[in-house]
């Protein structure tokens, strides 16, 4: 199902963080959000998954997202954050298993059904050899890839990553972009706020560009991201070239030239 916002806006402390966002995220389809430090990815995130309420509407096909039980919702969504934390002594099975929770009824316990989905999660993300680690003990990138692990097992329609790569090896960066590239091709609405412009390039079907909480281009990353609206957006030279392992595009960067000063006025002797 197509994710739908219109007119959002968040503020905080007075400030207009989030500025009258209206955007669609396709099913089937992997959509990068971009954009330069600040410009309010993550805030617009947790709009989406409901963890910050904010004006404005967030539909899910047929279903307005922002007045959805919570229960409900987090059996249609599921977040993965930056920095995947928990206060609680757990195995990185267990941390996996709370990506059921939301489909278990009140006081039942997991089900054959609930092991098989957690099991499957933990292959699919690449850490089954981490399961009886304590989650607390484990790296930025493993714990990153046990978070997307229960966000799986939650079994969403909706999956909302912000940065999904960023504690990553190339390895386990490029695993990853499979992983939510294939999860896409299986009906999933997948959002991924991403640094890496060469990632949105290379990897998604589509791409939201956000600078200072407004969309200011949206679409087909081959046509989206080009030098100039990179140069405008971040204030770098860019250049669009063909990886030469897999013919996809790839982005090269330089400084911006600096704007020559003008030129001093000559003292008339
Ligand atoms: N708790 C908060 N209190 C005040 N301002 C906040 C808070 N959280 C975020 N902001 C501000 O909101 C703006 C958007 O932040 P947000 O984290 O959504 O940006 P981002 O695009 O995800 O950035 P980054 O790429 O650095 O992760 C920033 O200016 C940030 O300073």
């Amino acid at each position: 199902m197509t994710l739908s916002l219109s007119r959002v806006a968040f503020s905080r402390d007075d400030r207009l963080i989030i500025d009258g966002v209206d955007c669609t995220a396709p099913t089937g389809a992997v959509t990068a959000l971009v954009g330069p430090n600040g410009a309010g990815k993550s805030t617009l995130l947790h709009l989406i998954a409901g963890v910050l309420g904010g004006e404005g509407d967030v539909t899910f096909g047929p279903a307005d997202l922002k007045r959805m039980p919570r229960r409900a919702r987090a059996r249609t969504l599921a977040l993965v954050e930056q920095q995947a934390d928990t206060e609680l002594d757990l195995t990185a099975a267990d941390v996996v298993a709370l990506g059921r929770t939301p489909h278990l009824g009140a006081f039942a316990a997991a089900g054959p059904r609930d092991v098989s989905i957690v099991r499957s999660a933990l292959e699919a993300a690449g850490v089954t050899a981490l399961a009886d680690r304590r989650f607390r003990s484990l790296s930025g990138g493993e714990r990153q890839r046990v978070a997307l692990a229960r966000a799986l097992a939650q079994e969403p329609a909706l999956l909302l990553l912000d940065e999904p790569t960023n504690h990553l090896d190339v390895r386990a960066q490029l695993d990853t972009l499979a992983l939510i590239n294939e999860l896409a091709r299986g009906g999933l609405t997948v959002i991924a706020a991403l640094h890496d412009l060469g990632h949105a390039a290379a990897h998604a079907d589509h791409v939201i560009v956000l600078a200072e909480g407004r969309v200011v281009a949206a679409g087909d990353p081959a046509v989206v991201l080009t030098p100039e609206l990179i140069e405008t957006v971040y204030g770098v030279r860019a250049a669009l070239v063909s990886n030469p392992l897999t013919g996809r595009p790839i982005l090269a960067f330089a400084a911006a030239l600096p704007v020559p000063s003008p030129a001093p006025a000559k003292a008339h002797a």
